[in-house]
């Protein structure tokens, strides 16, 4: 394992068709760093973590986790390298209950793809059941852990989400938009949820995210996307008073 950054992208670039949403960046992330990246609908946010994750495949560049090439890699093999994403997915399998949910996630990053045999077994996977009931904990769901997944209310699904990507115990967690969707009650413990588990869990994250209010309680750096570009990035002081950031705004919202 080398010791330079954890996550580093090399001059990427995503083209689809003439249009280019990636455009050339160059972002890096220390470990036990947390990075939010904004920018305006468009910008490419989304489109970076696809890449990351390897649900899209670069035009041009490279992305590097714990020093080494992950853009040969299936998506799974990427979660087993240690990224997880959370949010925006379909995550969740919704007849089983959510203690069964958290062991498939722990499983499935052990494992690589997961087969039935391994649900079959995993009561005897004790480590599995270990990590499961403590991410549970973290997520403020272990007293729910029997309730069939479909049956929690909305606000409880994302914070299974969540726990889905914790229990794989990841090095590097991707959040696209976690309280897209929410009340503000809901946004409000999520806000919570992210800050305690970057507490305890000393947890690095790349955060994708609308809510100035959010980005700037929970990063430690920003990093700021136009038109596939990143025009800026600094601490959350240097980026609120930027001018090129105000003006990738201009019309959009205040920051
Ligand atoms: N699969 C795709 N095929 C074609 N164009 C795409 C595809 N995915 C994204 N785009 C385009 O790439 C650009 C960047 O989109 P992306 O979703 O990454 O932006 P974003 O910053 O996440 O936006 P938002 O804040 O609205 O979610 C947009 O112009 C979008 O229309």
């Amino acid at each position: 394992m080398s010791s330079g950054p954890l996550l580093e992208t090399d001059g990427l670039v995503k083209e689809f068709g003439g249009l280019v949403a990636t455009d050339d960046v160059n972002l890096s992330v220390e470990s036990g760093e947390r990075v939010s990246i904004i920018g305006p609908n468009g910008a490419g946010k989304s489109t970076l973590i696809n890449l990351i994750t390897r649900r899209l495949d670069p035009t041009a560049g490279d992305i590097r986790f714990k020093g080494e090439s992950i853009v040969g890699l299936e998506p799974h093999q990427v979660v087993q390298r240690g990224v997880s994403k959370s949010f925006q997915t379909a995550s969740i399998f919704p007849d089983l209950t959510v203690r069964e949910n958290a062991e498939i996630a722990s499983l499935a990053a052990e494992h690589g793809e997961f087969g039935l045999n391994f649900l079959t077994h995993r009561n005897n996977l004790s480590a599995v059941h270990d990590l499961a009931e403590e991410t549970l904990d973290d997520v403020g769901l272990l007293d729910r852990a029997d309730t069939e997944a479909a049956d929690l209310p909305y606000g409880d699904k994302r914070r299974l989400e969540i726990g889905i990507a914790l229990a794989a115990d990841p090095d590097l967690l991707l959040m696209d938009e976690p309280t897209a969707g929410m009340s503000p009650e809901e946004t409000q413990s999520t806000v919570e949820l992210v800050e305690r588990v970057k507490r305890e869990r000393g947890l690095t994250f790349v955060l994708v995210e609308h809510d100035m209010e959010i980005v700037f309680s929970v990063s430690d750096r920003i990093v700021v996307l136009n038109r596939g570009q990143v025009i800026a990035e600094g601490t959350p002081d240097e980026i609120r008073g930027n001018p090129d950031v105000q003006e990738a705004y201009l019309g959009g919202m205040e920051i």
